[in-house]
Order: C-alpha cells, then sequence, then structure tokens
C-alpha cells in the first residue's frame, strides 16, 4: 500500500497527523506507525456539529493515540457559526477551520508537514466535481501540496477505501463510523453515495480508476506545460507573464501559464471560463482586465499580464 511513499519519507522526522477517528484516518496512523515512523503527532478538530457523537470521536481518537503512545492536539471550532458568518457551506467552512487549526499546530509543533488519508475514492470524486463545477482539466488532489508555510500529504491517493478497512479488520483495529456519511447532505456525500454508483453502473467501468486515471494525466500535462513555460521564459523577474513571449506559445501553453500564474496568485476557483475570459487579454484589442474570484482582477499593462487587488494595488 503506497509502498514507495512510506520508504522515501524520513521517519524520524516530526510529522503531523489529522485523525478524525473514522476508518481512512485510523488505517493511516496504524500504517505510520507499523511502518516505523515515530514522531507522530495525532491531531483532531472536534467540529462542534454532530454534538455527543463529535465528543466521542474525540474520546476515541485522544485513547488510540494514547495506545500508540503517540502526542496529540485536540482543537474545537464552531462551524455552524463559521458558516452563518461567511454564507459559505458547510464543508468549505469545516474545510477552513481545519486548515486553520492545523496551521496552529504546526506552529505550535514547529511541524510544517500534515499527513491526511484522502484515498483513492475521495480522489475520484473530486475530479468528478470538478468537472461537474467546470474547472479547468480533470483536477484532483495533488499527493503533496504547499499552502502557506504548510505542506499536505496524501499518501493513501491511490488506495481504495476497501482496502483501508480490509487492513483495519486484518488487525482488529476499531474505527468510529460517522453517521452523516450516509446522509445526503452534503454534495460530496451524494456524489459518493447516489452519482458514483449510478455511474459506474450505467459505464460498466470501474470508475474510482478511471478518474483517478484522468487525475494522474492532468498532473503530468501540467507538469510538461510547467517544464515548456520555464524553457520559454514566460515570467519575468518579478513573476509577472511576459505578453510578447505568451503570444509566441501555442494556445493549450498560454492558458496552462495562466492557470498555474492564478494559482500562485491565490486565485481559487479557476474554471474554464475564467480561463476563455482571461485569453482575450493577451490581444491588445482585446479587454485591458477581467475579473477574477475574490474582487481580484487580472490586467493587462505595459507588456505584461499582473493580479491586481480589488484597491488595484498589484499582488506579489
Ligand atoms: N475532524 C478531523 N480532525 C482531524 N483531521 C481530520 C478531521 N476530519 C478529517 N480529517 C482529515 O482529513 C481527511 C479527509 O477528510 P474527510 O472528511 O474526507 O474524511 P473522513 O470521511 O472524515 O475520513 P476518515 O475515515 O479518515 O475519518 C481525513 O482522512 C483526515 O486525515
Amino acid at each position: 500500500m503506497s509502498a514507495d511513499w512510506f520508504d522515501q519519507m524520513p521517519k524520524t522526522h516530526r510529522w503531523l497527523v489529522g485523525v478524525s477517528g473514522g476508518a481512512d484516518s485510523m488505517a493511516l496512523l496504524n500504517l505510520l506507525v507499523d511502518q516505523g515512523f515515530r514522531e507522530l503527532v495525532v491531531c483532531h478538530l472536534n467540529h462542534r456539529l454532530r454534538g455527543a457523537a463529535a465528543d466521542d470521536d474525540a474520546d476515541f481518537v485522544a485513547n488510540a493515540a494514547d495506545r500508540l503512545g503517540l502526542s496529540v492536539e485536540m482543537g474545537t471550532a464552531d462551524v455552524p457559526s463559521l458558516m452563518q458568518k461567511s454564507g459559505i457551506s458547510l464543508e468549505t467552512a469545516a474545510r477552513e477551520a481545519r486548515q486553520d487549526f492545523f496551521a496552529n499546530c504546526a506552529s505550535r509543533w514547529q511541524c510544517p508537514r500534515v499527513i491526511l488519508a484522502h484515498h483513492a475514492e475521495d480522489q475520484a470524486e473530486t475530479v468528478l466535481w470538478n468537472l461537474l463545477r467546470g474547472s479547468h482539466g480533470c483536477r484532483g488532489m495533488q499527493r503533496e501540496r504547499t499552502m502557506g508555510d504548510l505542506t499536505y500529504f496524501r499518501p493513501l491517493l491511490g488506495v481504495r477505501r476497501a482496502e483501508l478497512r480490509d487492513y483495519l479488520r486484518s488487525k482488529g483495529l476499531p474505527w468510529r463510523e460517522d453517521a452523516s456519511n450516509a446522509e445526503p447532505i452534503a454534495v460530496r456525500n451524494r456524489l459518493r453515495n447516489e452519482a458514483m454508483p449510478l455511474l459506474a453502473e450505467i459505464s460498466g467501468r470501474d470508475l474510482v480508476q478511471a478518474l483517478g486515471s484522468a487525475a494522474e494525466s492532468d498532473a503530468g500535462l501540467r507538469e510538461i506545460a510547467a517544464f515548456a513555460l520555464h524553457q520559454a521564459e514566460v515570467r519575468d523577474p518579478q513573476g509577472r507573464l511576459h505578453l510578447p513571449k505568451m503570444r509566441t506559445l501555442p494556445v493549450a501553453l498560454q492558458k496552462a501559464a495562466l492557470v498555474a500564474f492564478l494559482a500562485d496568485a491565490g486565485v481559487g476557483d479557476i474554471s474554464r471560463r475564467t480561463i476563455s475570459c482571461c485569453i482575450e487579454l493577451l490581444s491588445p484589442e482585446g479587454p485591458t482586465a477581467v475579473d477574477l474570484a475574490n474582487g481580484k482582477r487580472l490586467r493587462r499593462r505595459a507588456g505584461r499580464l499582473l493580479v491586481e487587488s480589488q484597491h488595484g494595488q498589484e499582488l506579489d
């Protein structure tokens, strides 16, 4: 199971592990211990979403860490009021609360590395959801992703959910079942419980494998594009996009350059539509600016493309 990752990573370094108490993260935790990772900090956030069951999850995780002789970080977040305050979905609020929690754990433990238990089914659902939302490409989660000062690792992206459960059963290890996973409340749950089984039935294909391969191909294309763009020196020393050089590139590479540039500038949700609008900035006769998410704008100025804040200041 992902033996390459477990072999390559330094086992004596400290690592934070995100553990909800569910089967996936319990399997991850025990696999890491089996593989000889010694300096693990088990991090659990109580989202305060499921009353007493959430408190039981927290106790369960704390006890499991204790039995394994590992350090623990327990946090709480008020996800319902976060949703209300910012008008965001439950999933987004929970994810943002977890990111803040991991960032705090990282600074307390002086450890900028977090391991998460996303697996092959999670990857397939992510690709499908991104496709449905109109994202650029068949984008999945990355095995390694740096956000700010923190790097997230997902060594189980190629491992099936059933394999993780089999592993836990074979070792007689318990886990907590999250009742909300079976409820059709969140989009992800509907994709998992309704759309994916239906699509698999209709196509007669292993959908998880097919979507996982699509994500891998997409990641490969992004790597090739990054290499070609580096060779073409499309970024100036300030990191802006150099328009005369951009204009010499095939359209697919122009789009790849825009996607990478916007991602680096922290523009989330880069849709196919956004990229089609931005590509028009390459033409001297086209518009001079395109509105992006969060009040940001992409602007053409003096032969370069740059990202501005809503106050017209250039962003680094
Ligand atoms: N409450 C939490 N505290 C700490 N880490 C979490 C928590 N919830 C999720 N994670 C981490 O983020 C990963 C992805 O979250 P997701 O909600 O998709 O998983 P999950 O359905 O809770 O899975 P699991 O079976 O691992 O509990 C988890 O596998 C785990 O590593």
